[in-house]
C-alpha cells in the first residue's frame, strides 16, 4: 500500500516536471499549453485547445483571439510542441527555399499499410516514386478522365432519380459525392469497374467485392492495418478479410498490366504506372510491393478529398444563387448537345467561371486544412528558434481565411479568381495553397480539378440546387449564419449534408 502510494506520489511529481521540461525549448515561441495530448476528440480541461484537425474551433477560436504572433502559433499538448504557420513568406521559406530542411513526419507512417510510398517517403526514396508515377498524371492523359467523369455523373443521376419521392428529389450529397469520386477513381485509377451503381457479388476466390473491401480498407483499415501490429488484426476480422481482400484486387491488376504491357487501349493510372515504371532501370524502378502501396496512396488521396470538395462546392452553390445561374448559363453553352465520348481536356478549358468556382472552393473550404512538415535540425522559422524534430503544420485554413490576403474572405467569389472580372485580386504568393506547395505539392491537383469541374457542371446543367424546404438540419441557426458543422475523416467535410436537387426545364 505504501508502496503504491509512493509511486502514485513520485509520478504526480515527475509528470509535471516531464512535461514543464520538454516544454522549455518551446517557451518563447507565442501559443497556448494544454494538458492532455492532441486527440481527434475534444475533452473539457485536459485539451482545451487542440481537440482535432488544424481546422479544429479551437484553433480558429486562438487566431481570433490574438494568440498567434507574426505568422507563428505554438500549441503544447501533454509536452509535444506543434507549430502552425499561417503566414505567406514563412510557408514559402519552409516549403520552397529550404524545403529539404523539412520533410515529411513520421505521421505518414500509418499510410504505410503495404510498405513506404511516394506519400511516407523523404529524399532519394521519395523521387523514385515520383519520377515513375509523374508521366501518368501528365495533362495529356486526363482526357480519358473527363469522359469518364462525365459518364460517373450521368450513373450517379440515374440512381439518384430513383430516390425521387412526391416531395422531390432530396440527397446526402456528401455520401453521393463519395460514391461518385470512387467510382472514378476505380475507373481512372484502375481501369476497374468497382460496381458503385451496379453492385456485384464477389468473384471466386475473392471473399469480397473490391468495393467494400475498398470502403472498409479506406476508413477503418487504415487505423487496423496502420496502426496495430499484425497479430491485433485478427479481432478486427472484417477489417482484416478487407485489408487482405484489397491487397489481392491490386496485385492482380498490377499482374494483369504487367503481362498486358504493350496493349495500347488502356489509359488507366495504373497502366500508366505500370509502363513508366518498365521503362526504368533496375535501380530506380519501383518493387510490386511498392506499386501496391502507391496505388493505395492514389487511391486514398484522390478519393475523399475530389469528394469533400464536391460537397462543399454544393454546399455553397446552394446557399449563393447568383453563382449557379452564372455557372448554368456556361455550363449550358460549353456541354448542351455534346455526346460523353465528344468530351477532351479542352472542354474542361472552356469551363472558365466554373473552374474558378472550384478554385475559390478550395479556399474557402480547403480539404487538407493543414499540411504536416518537420524540422529536420535545431533552426528558424522567422524570428523564433526551433528545435530538430517538431511537427511543424503549413496552416492551409487559416491563411486563405485570412482578410489580409483574401479581402471579404468569408464571402464565395469566384470572380476573385478571374483575370476577365473587376472582382479580380492578385494572389499573394504562397497564400494559395489546398495542394501544397514546391516538389511535394500534390500529383493529382489537375486531376482533380478537372474532376470536380466535369462533375459538378453535369449536376449545374440537369438540376438547380436548392436547400430542402422544412429539412431541420440544413434550417438550423448554424446553416443560416452560413455556417455548417463539419465532420472529420481524412478531410473536414460537411456532415450529412442534404440538398435538394430540382430538374431543369430542358
Ligand atoms: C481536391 C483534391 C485534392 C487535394 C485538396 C489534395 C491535397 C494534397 C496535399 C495538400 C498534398 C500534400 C501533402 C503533404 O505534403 O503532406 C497532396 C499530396 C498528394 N496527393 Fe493530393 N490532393 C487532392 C487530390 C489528389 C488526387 C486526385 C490524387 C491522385 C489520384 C492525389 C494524390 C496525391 C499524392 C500521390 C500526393 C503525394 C505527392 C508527393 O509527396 O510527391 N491527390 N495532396
Amino acid at each position: 500500500m505504501l508502496t503504491s502510494l509512493l509511486v502514485v506520489g513520485v509520478l504526480i511529481v515527475i509528470i509535471p516536471l516531464y512535461i514543464w521540461w520538454k516544454r522549455m525549448p518551446y517557451a518563447h515561441i507565442p501559443g497556448v499549453t494544454q494538458l492532455g495530448p492532441f486527440l481527434p476528440i475534444k475533452l473539457p480541461l485536459v485539451n482545451k485547445y487542440m481537440g482535432g484537425g488544424a481546422e479544429s474551433p479551437a484553433l480558429e477560436q486562438l487566431f481570433r483571439s490574438g494568440f498567434v504572433k507574426d505568422g507563428v502559433l505554438r500549441i503544447t499538448a501533454c509536452g509535444v510542441s506543434r507549430l502552425f504557420i499561417s503566414d505567406p513568406d514563412l510557408i514559402k521559406d519552409i516549403a520552397l527555399t529550404r524545403a529539404k530542411l523539412f520533410p515529411k513526419p513520421p505521421v505518414y507512417d500509418i499510410l504505410n499499410i503495404w510498405g513506404e510510398n511516394i506519400v511516407s517517403t523523404n529524399d532519394s526514396a521519395w523521387k523514385k516514386h515520383r519520377v515513375v508515377a509523374d508521366p501518368a498524371f501528365a495533362e495529356n492523359h486526363m482526357n480519358y478522365l473527363v469522359k469518364e467523369s462525365a459518364k460517373c455523373i450521368n450513373l450517379s443521376i440515374n440512381r439518384m432519380e430513383k430516390s425521387r419521392s412526391a416531395f422531390g428529389l432530396v440527397i446526402n450529397a456528401t455520401e453521393e459525392m463519395q460514391d461518385v469520386t470512387l467510382d472514378i477513381i476505380g475507373k481512372v485509377a484502375f481501369g476497374y469497374d468497382l460496381g458503385v451503381f451496379a453492385p456485384k457479388d464477389p468473384v471466386q476466390p475473392h471473399k469480397m467485392t473490391f468495393e467494400n473491401a475498398l470502403k472498409l480498407t479506406m476508413t477503418l483499415g487504415i487505423l487496423v492495418g496502420g496502426v496495430l501490429p499484425k497479430w491485433a488484426r485478427r479481432f478486427f476480422p472484417q477489417t482484416d478479410i478487407a485489408l487482405n481482400e484489397t491487397e489481392l484486387y491490386m496485385r492482380e491488376l498490377i499482374k494483369y498490366r504487367m503481362d498486358n504491357l504493350y496493349d495500347t487501349g488502356k489509359h488507366d493510372l495504373l497502366s500508366l504506372l505500370v509502363s513508366s515504371n518498365a521503362e526504368q532501370i533496375k535501380e530506380t524502378s519501383l518493387t510490386d510491393q511498392e506499386l501496391v502501396s502507391d496505388v493505395f496512396i492514389f487511391l486514398v488521396a484522390g478519393h475523399e478529398t475530389s469528394a469533400t470538395t464536391l460537397s462543399w462546392m454544393l454546399y455553397e452553390l446552394m446557399l449563393n444563387k447568383h453563382v449557379q445561374d452564372k455557372m448554368y448559363e456556361e455550363v449550358k453553352t460549353v456541354l448542351s448537345g455534346l455526346k460523353f465520348d465528344e468530351l477532351t481536356v479542352d472542354t474542361y478549358e472552356k469551363l472558365t467561371y466554373t473552374k474558378c468556382a472550384v478554385t475559390e472552393t478550395l479556399r474557402k473550404h480547403p480539404p487538407v486544412s493543414g499540411v504536416p512538415k518537420m524540422t529536420r535540425t535545431d533552426t528558424t522559422i522567422g524570428k523564433y528558434l526551433v528545435p530538430k524534430n517538431t511537427e511543424i503544420y503549413l496552416d492551409v485554413a487559416q491563411v486563405q481565411k485570412n482578410e489580409k490576403y483574401w479581402p471579404d474572405a468569408k464571402t464565395f467569389k469566384p470572380e476573385r479568381f478571374d483575370p476577365e472580372s473587376s472582382e479580380y485580386h492578385k494572389v499573394k504568393s504562397c497564400s494559395f495553397l489546398p495542394f501544397s506547395l514546391g516538389q511535394r505539392k500534390c500529383i493529382g491537383s489537375k486531376f482533380s480539378e478537372i474532376e470536380t469541374a466535369i462533375l459538378i457542371a453535369y449536376i449545374v446543367l440537369n438540376y438547380e440546387i436548392n436547400n430542402p424546404k422544412g429539412d431541420v438540419y440544413m434550417n438550423s441557426k448554424e446553416v443560416l449564419q452560413g455556417d455548417i458543422r463539419t465532420e472529420s475523416r481524412i478531410t473536414q467535410s460537411p456532415l450529412g449534408l442534404r440538398v435538394e436537387l430540382k430538374k431543369r426545364q430542358a
